[in-house]
């Protein structure tokens, strides 16, 4: 990526206005060029336009950055292979990659800005496919899930385990991506909630949201012995593995899911280590793991666990919502704590600025979100990750 990050940057900015469009643009002019390619994804492509505005955005912005970008491009080729990606599909979205910029970015484009896209596009290309052979020599494009357990925890909440068919390897802290029988080649990420295990199993804490495909088919019409595909493990929310400070995991509904892998990881690798989980929930009947969360508290020396409800005044426990509640807790993270914040993006964004008010370095929080700050700031109007405190 040694194409110059400011033309790339500058020229990226002026598609803002037209995001949506443009992103629309580009998958009609690759679907009319390269028929073949359309069968690779789902009918409605409202989810992977957004993805592909998102992924695009944090490449233009990490291009200052060549480590983690390379990191990202590497997992996102592992990723694509499940969709059935092969080398010649790149040269095709870079060819109507280049179509929709010079459309779009009107008066801004000219031929050094276009060498600049193609030498980048390349390069990003090139990565991608490296990562995917690379992955081939040892993983499958997907696994085959069964499903071994489903507990329908709360009414829209349920916690499923699922055995891989081969080994799926992952961190404590990354996601995987999950497709139904029901949707064909829609894909949904869900954290994984434990630790890595000797059996292989994944939990998943899935919700059924509203109009949402995917979690509605895994809440209320999958059981035990059904298979599920699973993509490649994925994300960057990781423990550090030199680090043995006090560790502050806030979780919000279930954003606790790769919070408690990491609980788990943290209390295994270093028994004793002080680890305390602020887990917020609107009401008491949403504290959907509450049960076994005591246990582990009661099992593993150090680990705190703190629910706290928002919406339930009988709650005999800490009200409000989470980052109401981190002013109040009794040990307050200092400036050598490890965060690790997961739940929904407004609560995440008002917890990061609670945390920079107690005096928690920037570098010391991690959420899901990072990095996308500049971009949300750059496409505000089309990206709604909204992790820039409001
Ligand atoms: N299922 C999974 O594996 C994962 C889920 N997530 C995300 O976690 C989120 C979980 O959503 P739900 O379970 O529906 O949570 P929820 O809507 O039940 O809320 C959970 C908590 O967040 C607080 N909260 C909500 N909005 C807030 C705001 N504006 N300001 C301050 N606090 C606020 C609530 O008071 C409550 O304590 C989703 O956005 C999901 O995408 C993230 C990673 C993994």
């Amino acid at each position: 990526m040694s194409s110059d990050p400011r033309i790339i940057k500058d020229s990226f900015a002026l598609l803002a206005p037209n995001a949506d469009k443009a992103v629309a643009y580009f998958c009609g002019r690759l679907f009319a060029e390269h028929p073949g390619l359309r069968a690779l994804f789902p009918p409605a492509m409202d989810a992977q336009r957004e993805q592909l505005l998102r992924a695009l955005t944090r490449i233009v912005w990490s291009l200052d950055a060549p480590d983690s970008l390379t990191e990202y491009l590497g997992a996102l080729g592992r990723d694509h292979r499940k969709l059935g990606f092969r080398p010649e599909h790149y040269a095709a979205a870079g060819t109507a990659l280049i179509a929709t910029l010079r459309r779009f970015a009107g008066d801004g484009w000219s031929p050094r800005v276009e060498a600049a896209w193609t030498g980048a596009f390349s390069a990003a290309a090139a990565t991608m496919v490296d990562a995917a052979e690379a992955a081939a020599a040892h993983a499958p494009p997907w696994w085959v899930g069964e499903v071994v357990g489903h507990e329908r925890r709360v009414h829209d909440v349920a916690v499923l385990t699922v055995r891989p068919d081969q080994p799926l390897e992952f961190a404590a802290g990354q996601y995987v991506t999950v497709q139904t029988a029901r949707w064909p080649r829609v894909w949904r990420r869900y954290s994984v909630a434990n630790a890595p295990r000797p059996d292989g199993t994944l939990c998943l804490h899935v919700r059924a949201v509203p109009a949402g495909w995917v979690s509605g088919a895994l809440v209320r019409h999958t059981k035990v012995g059904d298979t599920l595909m699973l993509g490649p493990a994925l994300g960057a929310m990781t423990l550090d593995p030199d680090s043995g400070s006090d560790l502050l995991l806030v979780a919000g509904g279930t954003g606790l899911a790769p919070l408690k892998a990491l609980l788990e990881q943290a209390t295994t690798a270093a028994p004793g280590r002080r680890v305390h989980l602020v887990w917020g929930a609107r009401t008491a009947r949403d504290l959907y793991d509450l049960d076994e969360l005591r246990s582990l508290e009661a099992a593993r020396a150090g680990l705190r666990v703190t629910p706290v409800v928002a919406e339930d005044p009988g709650f005999d426990g800490m009200r409000g919502t989470v980052p109401e509640a981190l002013e109040r807790i009794d040990d307050p993270p200092g400036p050598d704590t490890d965060v690790y914040v997961c739940g929904p993006t407004a609560m995440v964004a008002r917890t990061v600025r609670v945390l920079r008010d107690l005096g928690v370095p920037s570098e010391r929080v991690r959420h899901d979100a990072a990095g996308l700050d500049a971009a949300a700031a750059a496409l505000a109007p089309a990206v709604p990750v909204g992790v820039t405190p409001p």
